[in-house]
């Protein structure tokens, strides 16, 4: 397998001062590109931990992740690096314009086309107009927008989204929802999404639920 992320037996857990809170235990899933997978479930279940440990943000509290890229095993540093990210809260760098908040993760791998390349996703996600806007002068839509391109702009084999249409009415979330499929489908990535909406889980592949501990496959 070139590209896979194989989560063996993997637990999880938070301790606070006055208690442990369980997330998981035992979970096993295997990652690969070309599809886009949705994890479901309550809230508290555990979703976002899971999606962490996944992309290699955090580790498990027991188990392993294994991490394949290029057919070579890699650490969660590496994974990073091949991964886009896409969260709720959107996340661009308030002080960079638009532009420049999609050329940055190719400025920082050395890309000295960072700008057209960054100019050409504008185009694709219709945001051109508002190259020189900074995050604070666009709507909540239009910075998902550009931070679902950002997530894709490096060309990644992994990308993660937490809740990318948490925050944006019905009407935004199914146009931000149709660009981000459309992308995961052109790039032939592997996508994982953890969401409360039922219109994105449809979209996907592969629907799993996280509920009391456990990872359940649904139809
Ligand atoms: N750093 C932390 N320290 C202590 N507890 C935490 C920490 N991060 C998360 N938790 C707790 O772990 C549980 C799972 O959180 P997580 O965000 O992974 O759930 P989730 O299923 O994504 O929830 P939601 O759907 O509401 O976003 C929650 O009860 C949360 O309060």
């Amino acid at each position: 397998m070139q590209d896979q992320i194989e989560l063996k037996q993997v637990g999880h857990y938070f301790e606070t001062a006055s208690q442990r809170i369980d997330l998981f235990r035992d979970l096993s899933q295997t990652i690969v590109p070309g599809g886009i997978q949705a994890i479901v479930g309550p809230s508290g279940a555990g979703k976002s931990s899971l999606l962490s440990i996944a992309a290699g943000l955090e580790a498990p509290r027991t188990g392993a992740v294994s991490i394949t890229i290029g057919g070579r095993p890699v650490d969660a540093r590496a994974l990073r690096a091949r991964s886009g990210f896409i969260f709720q809260q959107f996340h661009l760098m308030p002080e960079l314009d638009a532009i420049g908040n999609l050329a940055l993760p190719l400025r920082l791998k050395g890309d000295r086309h960072a700008f057209d390349v960054a100019a050409r996703w504008l185009e694709k996600i219709g945001l051109e107009k508002r190259a020189r806007h900074r995050p604070d002068q666009l709507s909540g839509g239009e910075q998902q927008r550009i931070a679902i391109a950002r997530a894709f702009v490096g060309n990644p084999r992994f990308v993660f989204a937490d809740e990318p249409t948490g925050n944006l009415d019905e009407r935004t979330a199914a146009a931000v929802t149709d660009l981000m499929v459309g992308f995961a489908r052109d790039s032939g990535c592997a996508m994982v999404i953890v969401t409360h909406s039922r219109r994105l889980a449809a979209c996907a592949d592969t629907r799993l639920r996280l509920t009391a501990g456990r990872l359940e496959a649904l139809q």
